[in-house]
């Protein structure tokens, strides 16, 4: 067995299966968001629980945070609704378990939770991040994310086109929900050190056409507002684009087989959990000379923040700082050589684990001599 400890408990208030999974605390604290979804059967959200709870791990220990990975799943019957009163049952219940668990996990929002439901949690555990400012918490994730991502971009076009600038290059931003949006703002602020000059010179000198280039879609038709600095384009044409890098900020899993032969970009790094349906589709992308940057990485700065903030007290600024490294770690993996981007954070995780995991052994047997 894997993970440390495994809690499946049906909620005493709700009735309902909730699933906490931690799967280190080697290096600390396990931390990882608390899903609401709809699965089939429960022992479905289990599988993603298991997962998702090795994969905080090793995002934790890639973030360079003294912190081990850990999930929460409540699997929702298909179909099934909860109202406002049935929810605050739940949350309660959520928060319970983890309660019982004394502090080895902390939860924060995933899908189908956010900050206001830490509140709730908040009622019955200490553990409980991501809560909004109003309640003493660091906020919204999603705009530190976005800020992750863009270091990693500025990593990524490094690796791929030799300058880190952004400003004149092309983008396509699949899925404009609360990450691709600040991303797609971020980038269209983004000018070339040409442009900048220009702008110190005089205003009339700046040219227009080294801002980044971007393309944007979303399945949802009301998320095209956000889109003023962009073009416009269906989520297939999107994910086609013939453009230097595309940002997956949509769900995961849209790296298959099937859909890797008609990629037409240069490089993909996006804040979307789990890109890849399986590891072998990292060996496609390389085969295909696309440089891939592992979404375990890029997609951390929320986390970095968040934890930083509300865990380890850190200021605004520390973890700023922290959440900016991302681009210091993903270069030093897509460096690796003679292993896949994934293969090399994998790696690189697991090092860092077993690293603490010594050091934990040599500080308990200085102890007890
Ligand atoms: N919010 C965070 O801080 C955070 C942190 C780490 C990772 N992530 C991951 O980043 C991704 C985006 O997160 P978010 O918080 O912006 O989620 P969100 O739910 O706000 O946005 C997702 C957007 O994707 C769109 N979408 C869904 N399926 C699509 C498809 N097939 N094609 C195009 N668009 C599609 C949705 O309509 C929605 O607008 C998710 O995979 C999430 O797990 C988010």
């Amino acid at each position: 067995m894997e993970h440390e400890n495994i809690v499946i408990r049906r909620g005493t208030r709700s009735g309902l299966p909730i699933i906490v999974a931690v799967h280190s605390t080697a290096l600390g604290q396990a931390i990882g968001g608390c899903r609401i979804a709809h699965y089939p059967h429960w022992r479905d959200g289990l599988t993603d629980a298991l997962r998702l709870s090795v994969a905080m791990s090793d995002k934790a220990a890639l973030a360079g945070l003294p912190n081990g990975g850990g999930k929460t799943v409540v699997a929702l019957p298909p179909g099934h609704v909860l109202d406002p009163a049935e929810r605050r049952d739940l949350l309660h219940d959520v928060g319970d378990v983890i309660a019982s668990l004394d502090g080895a996990y902390a939860t924060g929002p995933d899908v189908g939770t956010g900050p206001d439901d830490m509140v709730t949690i908040a009622e019955r555990t200490p553990y409980a991040f991501c809560r909004p400012v109003s309640a003493g918490g660091s906020g919204d994730s999603s705009v530190h994310t976005a800020a992750g991502v863009l270091a990693a971009l500025r990593a990524v076009c490094a690796e791929r086109f030799g300058s880190p600038e952004l400003g004149g290059r092309s983008f396509a931003v699949l899925g404009l929900g609360r990450v691709g949006t600040h991303v797609l703002r971020l980038l269209a602020q983004e000018k070339t050190a040409h442009e900048k000059a220009a702008q110190l010179r005089t205003a009339h000198e700046k040219t227009a056409k080294r801002k980044a280039i971007l393309y944007a879609a979303d399945v949802d038709e009301s998320r095209r507002v956000h889109a003023e600095n962009a073009t416009w384009v269906t989520p297939q044409e999107c994910l086609t684009a013939d453009v230097d890098v595309l940002i997956p900020s949509a769900l995961g899993g849209l790296l298959t087989p099937s859909t890797v032969p008609h990629l037409r970009c240069a490089a993909i790094a996006g804040p979307a959990n789990n890109q890849l349906d399986e590891p072998a589709t990292a060996d496609l992308l390389r085969d295909r000379g696309i440089l891939w940057a592992p979404d375990l990485v890029v997609s951390a700065g929320g986390i970095i923040h968040a934890t930083a903030v509300e865990l380890h007290h850190e200021t605004s600024e520390q973890a700023g700082a922290r959440v900016e490294a991302i681009a210091g770690t993903l270069t030093e993996i897509l460096r690796t050589t003679g292993s896949t981007p994934l293969e090399a954070a994998r790696t690189k995780a697991q090092a860092v684990r077993e690293k603490a995991r010594r050091e934990t052994h040599r500080r308990r047997d200085q102890r007890a001599a």
